[in-house]
């Protein structure tokens, strides 16, 4: 057997154990959304591009990631390895490029999705799903590819071995925005959604600037302080965030008659619940604590 035969008959085995798996996971996918009074259907702005017109490659995108922190994370505590003292330079090298990227690619999409928005004649909110509007779908399509290429800054932690970051809240963060993303780009990729999409870019612009920063400068904790002082004002805008989105799906979005499906607004409105409380309690572990750390040093 030739190497070309090797490969077509790997291809071919790959491709039957997806479609097993698709026939396993996507009917569950769906009746589990239908049990919850949700029916997408999919839209023919994004039906024919890769990753949308079946659940099965997110639910196993994030099912390889969960497995992977789950034994990275064993691993770590089981060795008792301590975090990294100093990043060796290729993943120096690797997490700064990382973070270069994102930031670029965040104010690309935030840049793209507001002038999408104008284009359109959008408002700021209130703003139906057209599938027409093929530039704005591919732009939301590109932000949920973005959210599972994201799942890169987990394995940046465990390369580092710092298990602290790897929260509840990282996690469930990170798994929970794919799925939902993957959800509005197969249902209703425009309209409305553009407006937390464009938010979260931004934010995420000042996020990957912090990120990068932190890699470049190091542990250095009198240089931290200089540089990356304004955490705690990057919390506070990522709460706000969540703040905004609740507001709009419940404000705007519901009620007689909303411009963009209703389902989507009660999904986004609960899940920012949810994504406010997890940042609310690492904001008082991480910035209340620090001020009492502080304060006790000065009463010693
Ligand atoms: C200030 C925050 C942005 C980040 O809080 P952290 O506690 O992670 O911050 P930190 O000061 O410890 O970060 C510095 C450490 O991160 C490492 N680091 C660098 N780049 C990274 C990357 N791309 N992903 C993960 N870690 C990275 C640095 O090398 C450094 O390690 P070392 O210290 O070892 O040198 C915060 O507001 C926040 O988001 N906290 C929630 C935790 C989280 O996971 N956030 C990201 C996804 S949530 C999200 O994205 C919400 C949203 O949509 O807005």
């Amino acid at each position: 057997m030739g190497p070309s035969e090797l490969l077509d008959g790997v291809r071919l085995a790959l491709h039957s154990v997806y479609g097993a798996l698709d026939g396993v996971i996507s009917p569950r996918v769906f009746a589990l959304l239908a049990r919850c009074g949700i029916q997408p259907v999919l839209s023919p702005a994004t039906a024919a591009l890769p990753f949308v017109a079946s659940p099965t490659p997110v639910v196993l995108c994030c099912t390889v990631y969960l497995a992977v922190v789950a034994l990275g994370v064993l691993a770590i505590r089981s060795s008792n390895a301590a975090p990294l003292a100093r990043d060796p330079f290729p993943l120096r090298t690797l997490i700064i490029l990382h973070n270069c990227f994102l930031f670029v690619l965040s104010a690309f999409m935030g840049g793209g999705l507001i002038t999408e928005a104008v284009r359109n004649r959008y408002s700021l909110w209130h703003n139906r799903y057209e599938p027409s509007q093929l530039a704005m779908a591919r732009l939301l399509y590109l932000f949920f590819i973005s959210k599972i290429y994201e799942f890169g800054d987990t394995f940046i932690m465990l390369l580092k071995r710092n298990t602290r970051q790897v929260s509840v809240l990282h996690v469930y963060h990170h798994c929970s925005v794919a799925l939902i993303w993957w959800l509005i780009v197969y249902h209703a990729p425009g309209g409305e959604a553009y407006f937390s999409a464009a938010l979260n870019s931004w934010v995420h612009v000042a996020m990957y600037l912090y990120y990068l920063l932190s890699a470049a400068i190091g542990k250095d904790p009198v240089r931290r302080r200089k540089y990356l002082w304004w955490g705690r004002y990057l919390t506070m805008m990522q709460m706000t965030q969540f703040i905004i989105n609740m507001i709009e799906s419940r404000v705007v979005v519901s009620g007689k008659n909303p411009p963009y499906p209703q389902f989507i607004a009660n999904v986004l409105f609960y899940y920012m619940i949810s994504l406010f409380a997890l940042f609310a309690n690492f904001y008082v572990q991480k910035y209340g604590s620090s001020r009492r750390s502080i304060a006790k040093l000065k009463s010693l």
